[in-house]
């Protein structure tokens, strides 16, 4: 073959296979929000990455809503009644999430905290609600619209509420949302998290936690949840994230979705004895009095660290602290999988173990609770053991 032959061969062959190559990337680009388009669809080509977009922009748009409630009471200007401003970020939260999912993935189920009813009797309420959703956005116009933008009306707001009445299980695709978890702390101005997790036959593969309260800083010392000083201004707010086999992530709340976030890790402790261990603040939610002899057993000597929500995972995933207790106070409470979904997920992928008292991993496969499981014990996977064993004694000495 000449040499020319050769040079024209390749020559057609470069020009048939340019447009196979660069053609829909150059046609995405022509397109309206073109930057967005193709940064999702051809940039991101791991597992997940859409979910993990979707779900970190509705999380941080549900905390828009979250923190204008807070601060909207603090002002007075929402209700005297301390029920209502947790009523209405509760269900404003979660009807901004359920939009943002409809909008994306039709087809999924949703297992959610609230339901509609009340707001279905009480026109006041509902207008109320439904002020603040449809006047809550996120400032990137292209963010926005890839969560579908406003609702319709109340109506449509109340519906979407009810999209989170799945009943769960272990077959295809099912979030879980809890639009204000630690809703004790958000009244008090302590910590709170915005929670979405999205199981598939009954695994977690996508976790998200927005912290509005926590301090940026991965490194910040932990904070006993007293509340008032942990407020939402300059230095706080962190959205945890964790695609499973993919590791875990912190970032700022506000941070736009461009910004990628840093990579997380629990501590590794050498001796248990300087660990730091956390624990609800709700006496109610778990047993104090079980918790210390256990740390007590550990030759732990610092005080528990006690904060509200799932802020408690996110926070000993970065290494802020390193164990999380949650022994049953009631032997018949069964926990329910959205106060732990997206946690656990964030700290098995931060390299921790999650577990309930007997050392089961925790299933969130069997409905809209943990109904399989009792309590939560949380630690770095290489101290898991120890814990778990001394969580066993002294629950055993009890009996
Ligand atoms: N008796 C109980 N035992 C354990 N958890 C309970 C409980 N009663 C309520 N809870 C749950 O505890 C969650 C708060 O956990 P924590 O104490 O870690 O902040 C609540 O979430 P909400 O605040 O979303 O209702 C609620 O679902
Ligand atoms: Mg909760
Ligand atoms: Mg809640
Ligand atoms: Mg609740």
């Amino acid at each position: 073959m000449s040499h020319t032959c050769r040079y024209l061969i390749v020559l057609i062959l470069a020009i048939l296979l340019f447009p196979v190559a660069f053609g829909p990337r150059l046609f995405l680009s022509s397109l309206p929000f073109a930057s967005l388009i193709t940064r999702r669809t051809m940039s991101s080509t791991s597992a997940y990455s859409q979910e993990l977009y979707i779900a970190q922009l509705a999380v941080q748009r549900a905390s828009i809503l979250t923190k204008r409630v807070f601060h909207e009471k603090a002002k007075g200007t929402v209700d005297k009644n301390d029920k209502s401003p947790v009523t209405i970020g509760d269900f404003g939260a979660q009807a901004l999430i359920i939009a943002a999912l409809r909008h994306n993935f039709p087809d999924d189920a949703i297992v959610a905290e609230e339901e509609a009813a009340q707001l279905r009797t009480d026109e006041n309420l509902k207008s109320t609600i439904w002020d603040l959703v449809r006047s809550t956005k996120l400032d990137d116009a292209a963010s926005e619209q890839a969560l579908g933008g406003a609702i319709k009306d109340a109506d449509e707001m109340l519906d979407l509420i009810d999209r989170g009445n799945s009943t769960g299980g272990n077959k295809g695709r099912i979030w879980a949302i809890d639009p204000i978890d630690g809703t004790k702390g958000f009244l008090r101005g302590g910590q709170y998290a915005v929670c979405l997790g999205l199981m598939v036959d009954g695994d977690v593969k996508v976790g998200v936690l927005g912290c509005p309260n926590l301090p940026v800083d991965d490194k910040a010392p932990l904070a006993a949840d007293i509340g008032s000083n942990g407020t939402d201004d300059e230095g706080h707010g962190v959205l945890f994230s964790a695609v499973l086999g993919q590791g875990a992530t912190s970032r700022p709340l506000a941070a736009s979705s461009e910004e990628q976030g840093r990579a997380i890790s629990m501590r590794s402790i050498d001796s248990l004895a300087d660990a730091t261990f956390c624990e609800s603040v709700e006496a109610g939610h778990s047993a104090h009095g079980d918790q210390a002899s256990i740390a007590q057993k550990l030759g732990i000597t610092k005080p528990s660290v006690r904060m509200d929500s799932q802020a408690k995972y996110g926070s000993i995933a970065r290494g802020a602290g390193d164990i999380y207790l949650r022994l049953p106070v009631k032997a018949t409470y069964q926990e329910k999988i959205w106060d732990h979904a997206a946690g656990d997920l964030i700290v098995r992928e931060a390299g921790g173990q999650v577990t309930d008292i007997h050392g089961n991993r925790l299933d969130f496969g069997i409905g809209r609770t943990l109904a399989n499981n009792k309590g939560v014990v949380a630690a770095p996977a290489a101290s898991h053991a120890k814990v778990l064993a001394a969580v066993q004694e002294v629950l055993n000495a009890k009996q």
